[in-house]
């Protein structure tokens, strides 16, 4: 499957046939418990406390951190060209989300090197191991959720953020359709280099209920 063409357009909501859709569908339990989460709900409604978003930006910044270099190792393993270009793509568009995140820092005096949260460090962790042991299809399973999940919350979110809504930039960028390509082209490495990862399924999981786990971790901690 090539990236960004052969995707039916609603990939993400369950409509494709491929194993990232499919996976995505098994995981909609979680994905709802993330978009129901007062941590999330308060980012929609704009009266999330500004400590804790300050609080999940600086983890946040950590563990992007760690993503962006996952997409470098899975670009070192890549196998041909198309592939490499996907993921220097992912790769920069991780490297823009850190720049945003330096802007909610300068704005809202987030400290954007806090010691890892254990949240932080048990997704940073798991992600790192997989990039630096397993091949690109085991890499892009643990990669894919974070990226589906966070176009199916700003996508979800989207049509209610008021134009005052203090985190409408958070919403919007992540409900955008450039970040919704990106999570394309991400479950298109993944429909294509699965064959042969017996775990697929185990590590999309894991990164799924890491993702519920950080946002919790959030709302608990500031
Ligand atoms: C924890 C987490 N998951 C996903 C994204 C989206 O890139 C993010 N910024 N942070």
């Amino acid at each position: 499957m090539h990236p960004g063409t052969a995707h039916p357009p609603a990939s993400g909501d369950g409509g494709g046939t491929g194993l990232a859709a499919q996976l995505w569908r098994q995981n909609l339990d979680v994905a709802r418990r993330c978009l129901e989460h007062p941590f999330v709900q308060g980012l929609g409604r704009g009266d999330l406390p500004r400590d804790r978003f300050a609080w999940y930006v600086g983890q946040d910044a950590n563990f992007l951190e760690a993503f962006a270099r996952a997409y470098a190792l899975a670009l070192a393993k890549a196998p041909d060209l198309e592939t490499m270009t996907a993921l220097r793509d992912l790769l920069e568009g991780v490297l823009d989300e850190l720049r945003l995140h330096q802007g909610y820092a300068a704005r809202w005096g987030v400290d954007l090197r806090p010691a890892p949260a254990l949240a932080t460090r048990a997704y940073t962790g798991f992600v790192l191991d997989v990039a630096w042991s397993r091949p690109l299809g085991a890499i892009a399973a643990a990669m894919t959720p974070c990226m589906r999940l966070y176009a199916y919350l700003g996508r979800s979110l989207a049509d209610r953020v008021a134009p005052d809504n203090p985190y409408r930039e958070w919403v919007t960028t992540y409900g955008s359709p450039a970040f919704e390509g990106l999570a394309r082209r991400l479950e298109a490495l993944l429909d294509r280099w699965h064959p042969g990862v017996e775990d697929v399924a185990a590590l999309y999981r894991t990164a799924m209920e890491l993702e519920f786990a950080f946002f919790d971790a959030a709302w608990r901690a500031a």
